[in-house]
Parts: C-alpha cells; structure tokens; sequence
C-alpha cells in the first residue's frame, strides 16, 4: 500500500495481464458462516484476508467447525447435525458481518454463548435483531449496554421451543445485515413449518439481501420474496447442504477500474487485454452490470464464470446518456471514461453521490476539471466533455477527499494523450477496499520507455548517498537502488569464489556479475540462499567493492541489472555514477558531498552503532584512497554529472538534505509546488 502523501504517476501507455481482485468482504463472511452450518465440507476459494474474516473463522472453529487454511482454498467442515461447542465465548473484532449473522445463528442452536468485540463493536446497535429474536423465544441478555453487544445467549439447557408459526417482524430501514442475519439463520429450524420474515419499513440495501439470497441458494435455501421486498418465505423442510467449492467473488465495483483501464489502454505488446480475475459474468453483485456501461462505451468484454477479458474496442470512446442509479459506486469510473469519448456523456440519476464517502458529484467535476474537461453539475447528473484536443489536457493534482474511489477513478488519467503525469492525493485512501490497487495498477500498465521517472543521487562515500536515497524513495513511493550494493556484492561473490580482484581475473569477475543470483526482500539482500546484507556492508568489503568497480567488463555486466530497477511508479538511484552513465536521462540529478572530516565522522558513529569497533583517522585515510581510486578510474569516474545539482551536505541534517531534493524535484513537476 502507498502511504506517501502523495503519488505521481508517469504518463501510462499500455496495459496487459491479469489482476486478481481482492474479495468481497460481504461475500466472504456470508459464505464462511454458511459453510459452517452445513453438511460436509466446503472449500471456499479467493476468500478475503481481512480481519474481518479472521474473527469469523476462529469462531467458527471454537463452535467446533473443522477449519483447514491452506495456500488454495480454505476448507471449512460444518456442524450439519451436530450441536456447536459450547460453552464458547467469541471475540468478534469490529466485525458486523460477523456479529449479526453469527448472533442470529447460535441464537437458533442449543448452546451457552458470548458474543463480544471491540469497544467500538460495543456501540454499534444490535437491538432489533435481538427483539426479533426474543419474539421467538430465544433467551438472549444484553451484558453491556440495553441494545448493543456484549450479548449472552443462554441455550445450555437446550434450544427452548420457539414460537415460528407467526410472521418474524424486522426492521429493514436501519440495516440490512438484520434481516440477512435472519435470512441466514432461520433455514436451521425450518423443519416441519415455512417460515414467514415481515420486513418492517422500507427495505434499504437491496443489492446486498440479493447476495444473501443468491448464496443461500448455493447452499440449498429456497427463498421466496414477494415484488416489494417486504415478506420473505423459507420453506418447511430446508436444510444447509455444502456445494462442495465455491468462489468468493471478488468486488465488482473494484473491477471497475481494470474494466475501463482495458477499454482505455492499448494492448501490452504480448497481451490480450487485461484479465480481471475473482468476479464474471455470473456475479451476484449490482455492481457487475457495469460491464454493460462500459460496452456501451465501446470496451470489448468477454467473461467466464469468474473472470473478464476487457480489450479497447470502439476509439476513442463512445460518449453514452445514461441512467445509473443501478450502478451508484461503479459509476464514478464511466466519468474518468467520459474523458476519453468522442463526444458529451451524461451521467443521470446519481443523486446519492452527493451522501457518500464525500460529494462525489463535485468531487468528480472539480478534479476532472483540472484535467481540462468541461464539466456541467446538477443536482443529480454530470454532464462531460473531454478536453478539445491533447494540448487542452493539464496536469493536475487531484485531491481524493479521503474517498477511495475518487483515488482510483483518476489514477486512471494517467492514459491522457498529452502524456502528462497525474499527482494522487493522499493514495493510501484506497485502503478502504483495495489496499494494493496502485500496485495492481502497476503490475499490469506499461510506460513509454525513459517515461519513468529516476532521480539520481551520486557522490563519495559516507556523504550520505543511500540515507538520503531511501528517504527520498520512501517520501515519492518510487523504488530505490543502492548500486553500490551491487558491486559490494559482486566483489564479495567473487572473494568467495576464492577470485582475487584484480584485472587479471576481469573476465571471470564479470561472468559472475553477470549471472549474480541476488535479490532484495524487505531490507534484506540475498545471494542465492545466503544473506549476505551484514556481510557486504563492512569496510573491507566497500574496499573490495572500489577495486572490483573499477574492472570495466564488471561495470557493463552490471548495468542491465541496475536499468531493471526504474520500474513504475519511478526509481531514486545512489551511486557513483547513476547521473553520469546508468540513467544519464533522468530529469533530476544530485551530487551529494560532504567534506572529508565530516564524512569520516559519520561512517565512525555509523560503525560504533553497530557495534564495529573503528578508528577515525583510519577511516578517514580510506575513504579519501577510495574518492581518490573511484575518482580516477577510466570508466565512469566518480564526478558530478553536467547537469547535477551538487548538494554538500556537511551542515545539513538528514532531513534538511532530503527536503532539499525532494524540493527541486517537485519545482520539475508540471503540478505547481
Ligand atoms: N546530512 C547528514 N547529516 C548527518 N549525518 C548524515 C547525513 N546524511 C547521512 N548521515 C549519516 O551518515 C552515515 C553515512 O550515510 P550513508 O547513507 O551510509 O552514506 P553513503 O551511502 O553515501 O555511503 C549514516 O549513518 C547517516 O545516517
Ligand atoms: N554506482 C556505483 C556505486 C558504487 N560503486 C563502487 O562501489 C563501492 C561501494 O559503494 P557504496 O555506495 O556501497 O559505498 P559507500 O558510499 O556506502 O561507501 C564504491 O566505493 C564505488 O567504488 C561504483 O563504482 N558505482
């Protein structure tokens, strides 16, 4: 996930590959509870890893479910006949969607429960489930607060005998997990009667009793509804039967953004398209029909079961007039559509963006504006005209509103025909449904070559190259290259190799670089299966590290290595000679110095923290031989590049330098300090 303030994104080009969604968190409970009171076992794939799933699954196993998690599928062996475990106190989290439906459940089985969460699960209502529930009989005390959890269902003598040949009264205008619960519960004592549910008020949430109905039905539970969604009938004789495999469908509104990224992009060179993988054309989510929008627009979509293949078809895009009150979250991608059509598209009956996460009817015209589209707001439409042609388009920096769908839909700006970068505000917005979308979006998109940014940090040792690098890197969200690692490692790689440094075995040296089985993970660096990040960092080794860095063949064997790491979103690159030879293009470029003393003096502090004894003359007298060789040597010479900016540092604090680049680099964006 991208926790930096902010991200810029490259001017984006292609896209091509599959992306596997992350669950629906809706989905994944409902189905878990609904395994663990079936017959048999159930293996349940692509199930969400979220919290919430995992409260519900180890409750589930402390009722006495069978749980099995393994890298594939998780596989859950219902109770069926069986009786839970009990007595059993279950710690819920903040989980509603598993609170509620479990609540309801346990309530219909014989058994000693206590159902708790977090404090602010504490203070979230519960009461008319309850009332429900006690209508029928069910012993349940409030062990807190009248209304809300902690709850007490006290079954241990046995189910009481429950009153079931009346309708169940419910309301269904505060939540709609309420009558889900209920919906889920209820099939359990259906045995020798129907069941009659009386939705009290207007039902809100429609879509979401339709997943609870459609995968009741997976399950084996008929239920009747009637037109207005206010009586629901379960049949006497029901009972929970395990389909054996099912797939959690991955959220619909969240493949919205790969369905119009597939119908904005050119194909990768190699692909077909983008592959949304975890949601297709089986779905039981409102959100799907979004494929239909998105058709219309001119996207070429094809799907299976649990996947769609999206390729660009009609270009530009078609503008469409269109009613999307069925679609109210998916919609808001039709609007960054809009911005690649041939023409105004009207976006009607959208009202309710007005009361969400923020008002995303202005939200989505003030920021598409600073796009350069020409944007009419009603009080309940939008109405979007591209810009006029490429040079109409701007940079912008769009503000997110801390709504992850705003962050989302603009991202995918970044196909613009002027080839301008797009600024993300606030990304980690997204962490609301999609924690790792930008690396989804990432993994699948291409830019156009050099397109991605590299900031080069050069300089002598100890000037504070790679603390300074990391920060930096940190700060922008762009991926960061110690190249000097590269060569500490090679040199060490070849000492092992029992090779001595020195021209005479250039060629074998560079034969290993070459081929150097290295790999960064999580700060730790590993030549094939040892790790080695302590081990490269002495001095001797920097000291190996100069001589091998001085062999030519051994510099050119590493350069596909170094150009592998300016990958999206961008690079910061420390080393010797990053602006000068590796990235002699990048748009910033930073020599950073510092005097001798003073660097000296940094490297011993740096080396006492850790524990290594040193000696600061010593320390001094090598660094100025090693500046002197990496300075003088015929292949790229340590030297600031012709158009670095040179940063001496000796008075500076850490932050104080990074300010700095971070400084001039944002004055060489197009989007204002
Ligand atoms: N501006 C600075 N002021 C003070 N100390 C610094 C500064 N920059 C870096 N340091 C410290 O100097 C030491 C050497 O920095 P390092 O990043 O390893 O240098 P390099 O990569 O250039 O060899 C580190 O302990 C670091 O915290
Ligand atoms: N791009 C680079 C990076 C490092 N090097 C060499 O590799 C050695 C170790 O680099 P480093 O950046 O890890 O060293 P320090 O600056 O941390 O001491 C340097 O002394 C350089 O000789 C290089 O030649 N070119």
């Amino acid at each position: 996930m991208f926790t930096t303030e902010y991200l810029d994104l490259p001017p984006l080009t292609s896209a091509g590959g599959s992306v596997q969604l992350p669950g629906s968190k809706s989905i994944s409970n409902r189905v878990l509870l609904l395994s663990a009171l079936s017959e048999g076992t159930t293996e349940v794939r692509d199930l969400l890893a979220s919290d919430d799933t995992r409260v519900m699954l180890d409750a589930l196993r402390q009722i006495g479910c069978e749980v099995r998690e393994d890298a594939d599928a998780v596989r859950i062996t219902g109770l069926g006949a069986k009786a839970p475990n009990s007595p059993a106190r279950l710690f819920l989290g903040n989980a509603g969607t598993a609170m509620r439906p479990l609540t309801a459940a346990l309530a219909l089985l014989s058994g000693d429960f206590e159902l708790s969460g977090v404090a602010r699960m504490h203070e979230r209502p519960i009461g008319d489930l309850i009332d429900a529930l006690r209508q029928l009989g069910c012993k349940i005390d409030y062990l807190g607060n009248e209304g809300f959890p902690p709850l007490h269902i006290r079954h241990g003598d046995g189910l009481p005998s429950l009153a079931l040949s009346a309708p169940i009264r419910v309301r269904g205008d505060v939540s709609s997990q309420f009558l889900t619960a209920l919906l889920m519960a209820l099939p359990l004592v259906a045995k020798s009667q129907d069941i009659v549910i009386d939705v009290v008020g207007e039902l809100i949430s429609r879509p979401y009793i339709h997943i609870t109905l459609e995968l009741l039905a997976r399950f084996g539970i008929v239920v009747q509804r009637d037109d207005n969604w206010q009586r629901f009938t379960i049949a006497a004789g029901s009972r929970y039967v395990s389909p054996g495999v099912v797939h959690v469908e991955a959220d619909a509104s969240s493949a919205s953004y790969f369905i119009a990224l597939g119908a904005i992009a050119p194909a990768s060179d190699g692909h077909e398209g983008i592959r949304v993988l975890g949601v297709g054309q089986d779905s039981i989510q409102g959100d799907i029909r979004f494929v239909e929008a998105a058709r219309a627009m001119g996207a070429e979509i094809s799907s299976g079961p649990n996947w769609l293949q999206i390729r660009r078809g009609a270009w530009p895009l078609k503008a469409i007039d269109m009613d999307c009150n069925h679609i109210p979250d998916a919609a808001m991608t039709l609007a960054v559509m809009a911005l690649y059509a041939d023409g105004t598209t009207t976006l009607r009956n959208i009202a309710s963006w007005r009361v969400k996460e923020t008002d995303r009817i202005a939200a989505m015209a003030t920021e598409g504006r600073k796009l350069g589209a020409l944007i009419e707001e009603g009080p309940d439409y939008l109405k979007i005209t591209p810009p006029p042609s490429p040079a109409d388009w701007k940079a912008a920096s769009i503000h997110t509103y801390d709504d992850h769908r705003v962050a989302m839909c603009f991202s995918l700006a970044a196909f613009n025909p002027a080839g301008l970068p797009v600024r993300i505000e606030d990304p980690r917005c997204v962490a609301k449904t999609f924690p790792d979308y930008f690396e989804a979006l990432f993994g699948v998109t291409t830019a156009r070559a050099g397109q991605i940014p590299v900031i080069c940090i050069d300089g002598p040792t100890a000037s504070g190259k790679g603390t300074v690098a990391a920060e930096v890197a940190r700060r922008l969200g762009y991926r960061f290259l110690d190249s000097g690692a590269m060569y500490r490692i090679t040199a060490y790689a070849a000492t092992q190799a029992g090779l001595i440094i020195d021209a005479t075995h250039e060629a074998r040296i560079a034969e290993l670089a070459r081929a150097l089985p290295v790999h960064f993970d999580e700060g730790k660096i590993w030549l094939h299966k040892q790790e080695v990040t302590n081990a490269i960092r002495t001095e001797e080794a920097g000291m190996n590290a100069s001589k091998v860095s001085a062999l030519p063949l051994v510099r050119l064997a590493l350069v596909d290595l170094q150009h592998s790491f300016q990958r999206l979103p961008g690079l910061v690159a420390d080393g010797r000679d990053m602006g000068t030879v590796i990235f002699p293009n990048a748009p910033l470029k930073v020599f950073l110095t510092a005097s001798a003393e003073c660097r000296a003096e940094r490297r011993y502090k740096q080396l006492i923290s850790k524990g290594i004894s040193a000696n600061i003359s010593d320390l001094r007298a090598d660094l100025e031989a090693r500046d002197a060789r990496d300075a003088n040597r015929s292949v790229a010479p340590m030297k600031p590049a012709q158009d670095a900016l040179v940063l001496d540092n000796s008075r500076l604090s850490v932050d104080e330098a990074v300010d700095q680049v971070i400084g001039w680099w944002r004055a060489r964006q197009p989007f204002g300090a």
